[in-house]
């Protein structure tokens, strides 16, 4: 792997808390899923990344680029697309004036070619038909994907996708998912998610991050991998499970350590997951 974003022992505290723990990652081009539980950093690393909040401790360099000096945070933010969690749209903007708005923040000055740019990412995520269509009149989705078009203004190398498909339905999540991959193509994604199927269906890596540092790195093969031998049906709930649940055949389906002789099942990602999580931590999966 080529590595495109390099990340060494980040470290912020608000207050008392932890929010990142010597946060060390690698990451290349591809679309790398970014796991974790409530509370655990997610939030706070994408920001940090992003250069919207500085760390306390660490470093890191976006394709080259070192947010340590000024001139090194300015030629990152230029390669940078940024779709935080609540992007924080004008209601009576239309699609068009929002990314336009965003296209004139990332310094897009000359308007003829500023609006060509603006018609095509619009056009990425097939909003071309709405363009004219204030935001408050749009769907869910269609408002995730105007602010998907906005990060991809400028056609950055670096898109930071801070949990993108909440809220919406699951023919709008495949769409999104659809979207979000073909923006992996040749540039490097981090995707924030708590949907370990996101995960599964487009990443070829993954990071788990809990209590602000990182649990785990490698590919979702490996992190499904961690629950080989580790899954099993029974008929009642197996007092050993780390987590169980009756599933719609009325069998259980446990996760953990499993008794001499039990009924193996092929684990999923969620499961891998689930065991590299401790205790308290997996009640607070969403
Ligand atoms: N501005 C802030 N001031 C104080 N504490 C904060 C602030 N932002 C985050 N935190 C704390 O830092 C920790 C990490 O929060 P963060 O939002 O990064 O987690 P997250 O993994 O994104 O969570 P979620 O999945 O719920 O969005 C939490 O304990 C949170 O309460």
């Amino acid at each position: 792997m080529t590595v495109t974003v390099s990340a060494s022992g980040l470290t912020l505290r608000y207050g008392g808390t932890r929010a990142l723990d010597d946060v060390s990652l690698r990451l290349g081009a591809g679309v790398t899923g970014l796991l974790g539980p409530n509370g655990a950093g997610k939030t706070t690393l994408l920001r940090v990344l992003a250069t919207a909040v500085p760390a306390d401790q660490g470093s890191f360099t976006v394709l080259g680029h070192d947010p340590g000096s000024a001139a090194g945070r300015q030629d990152l933010r230029r390669t940078l697309g940024y779709l935080p969690q609540n992007p924080g749209f004008h209601p009576d903007f239309s699609a068009f004036e929002f990314v336009d708005y965003v296209a004139i923040l990332k310094e897009l000055t000359d308007r003829t070619a500023r609006h060509r740019e603006v018609r095509r990412v619009l056009d990425a995520v097939d909003l071309s038909d709405v363009r004219g269509r204030r935001m408050k009149r749009l769907s869910g989705g269609m408002r995730q994907r105007v602010a998907l078009a906005a990060a991809l203004v400028g056609d950055p190398g670096f898109l930071v996708l801070d949990e993108p498909t909440v809220g919406l339905d699951p023919e709008q999540r495949v769409r999104f998912r659809e979207l979000i991959a073909q923006a992996g193509e040749g540039r490097t994604v981090l995707l924030s998610t708590h949907q370990t199927e996101d995960v599964a269906m487009l990443c070829h890596r993954v990071v788990v991050l809990a209590g602000g540092r990182v649990r785990f790195e490698g590919t979702p093969a490996e992190l499904t991998a961690r629950a080989a031998g580790r899954v099993w049906s029974s008929a009642e709930r197996a007092p050993g499970a780390r987590a169980g649940w009756r599933t719609g055949t009325g069998t259980f389906r446990n996760v953990g350590d499993p008794p001499e002789g039990a009924d193996l099942l092929e684990p999923t990602l969620e499961d891998g997951y689930l065991l590299t999580l401790g205790d308290g931590e997996r009640e607070a999966v969403a």
